[in-house]
């Protein structure tokens, strides 16, 4: 009778039978496919806590009913980082369980009215781009445009479009010119004169700091002290919070083989603890949108992410007369000073009362 449990009967029983896959290759990609994402999820007060406190976003207009109320909220809402992680999470099994690499995201946008815990999140994908990757051959890159809703109303709650390298069954001929252009022109860097950075976080300080540079060669760019360095909790445990089930986050024996040799931080962990720490310098209303996000290399357990941030521009319009609104570049960077994220984000910042 055959012993399974013999180690080299087991070994080769391994090699032998078929793996059930999970995730889906680039070829089962279509543009126009939608794809309706199952399971849900239910946003939780402990799950956005969790999320808040591991990337230290600590607005109390989130945590506490006081400050929610003085915002205008019936109680401190769910944090729009967490509701975009939540909403990408779901989506991993279907879209990039296969190994994608998150490359970016843009148009994410929110609906002016907050999201509380235990709304049920209903969430669907429709892929609007298949293309070759002209350097690696082995992989190709998909661009879904991806709505995460209210289940019970419809209602949209957070959108964005994404892009991610997903490897393919069959590796194509590639001339390489991706990474040639890759390479670079050689010019050196081209940095203002000066820097301005803003006296304080509201929003006339970010338009007085504006002001200054105009006219100048100066730009209005500051860093942040703060940093967070990576620990299991926020590479494997909130990735996992959100349903996300890329290997990347949680299998340190599949990711030994990788270009990471490790596992790596959800790019939405990376991001948002980059935020938290910008956001810790200003007094935030409300988050408007983001644009143009990179994830430009790979941050693990062990890495620092702290964060930039250049002012771009500022509108006195807004949702509400107490803020104004303003376009940063965050930038999150590792401890050797290599960035690993980028995007451009319009938040509402609040007025000095008069
Ligand atoms: C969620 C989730 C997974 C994660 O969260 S994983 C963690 C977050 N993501 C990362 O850590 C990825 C970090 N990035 C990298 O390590 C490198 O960018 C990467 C993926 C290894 C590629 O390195 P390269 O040096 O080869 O990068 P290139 O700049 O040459 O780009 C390669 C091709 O991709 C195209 N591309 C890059 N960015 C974008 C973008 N934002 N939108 C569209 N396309 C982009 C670029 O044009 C190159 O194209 P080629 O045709 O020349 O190949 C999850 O599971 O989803």
């Amino acid at each position: 009778m055959t012993d399974w449990t013999d180690p080299d009967t087991f070994a080769q029983a391994l090699e032998e039978v078929e793996t059930k896959e999970k995730g889906n290759c680039f070829e089962d990609f279509e543009e126009g496919d939608l794809i309706e994402h199952d399971p849900g999820l239910t946003l939780t007060e402990w799950g956005n806590e969790q999320w808040m406190s591991q990337t230290l976003n600590h607005d109390p207009a989130y945590w506490r009913s006081d400050a929610a109320a003085e915002r205008g909220f019936d109680e401190p809402p769910i944090h729009p980082d967490y509701l975009t992680a939540a909403t990408l999470g779901i989506t991993v099994e279907d879209l990039s369980e296969k190994g994608g690499y998150f490359l970016g995201r843009t148009d994410v946008r929110f609906p002016e009215s907050p999201v509380y815990a235990g709304t049920e999140l209903h969430v669907e994908s429709e892929v609007v781009n298949c293309a070759t990757s002209s350097s690696r051959p082995e992989y190709g890159i998909v661009s879904w445009r991806t709505r995460g809703k209210d289940a019970e109303t419809g209602d949209v709650l957070c959108s964005y479009e994404r892009t991610n390298m997903i490897p393919r069954r069959e590796p194509m001929a590639t001339d390489g010119s991706g990474a040639a252009a890759a390479e670079g022109d050689g010019d050196g860097p081209e940095l203002p004169d000066e820097f301005v950075a803003p006296e304080g976080g509201y929003y006339e300080d970010f338009v007085e700091a504006l002001e200054e540079a105009d006219d100048r060669d100066a730009a209005v760019a500051y860093r942040h002290e703060r940093g967070r360095t990576q620990d299991d909790v926020t590479v494997a445990s909130l990735p996992l919070a959100t349903l996300n089930t890329a290997k990347q986050h949680h299998n340190v024996d599949v990711m030994a083989d990788s270009p990471s040799g490790n596992i790596v931080t959800y790019g939405d962990v990376t991001r948002s603890t980059a935020l938290g720490h910008a956001r810790s310098d200003e007094q935030t209303w409300r988050e408007v949108g983001f644009d143009d996000e990179s994830f430009h290399t790979f941050v693990a357990v062990g890495d620092t992410v702290y964060a930039f941030t250049r002012v771009i521009e500022a509108d006195d319009d807004a949702s509400s007369d107490e803020a104004g609104t303003v376009t940063f570049e965050h930038i999150a960077f590792n401890q050797d000073d290599e960035p690993v994220y980028s995007g451009t984000r319009t938040a509402e910042i609040r007025k000095r009362s008069n």
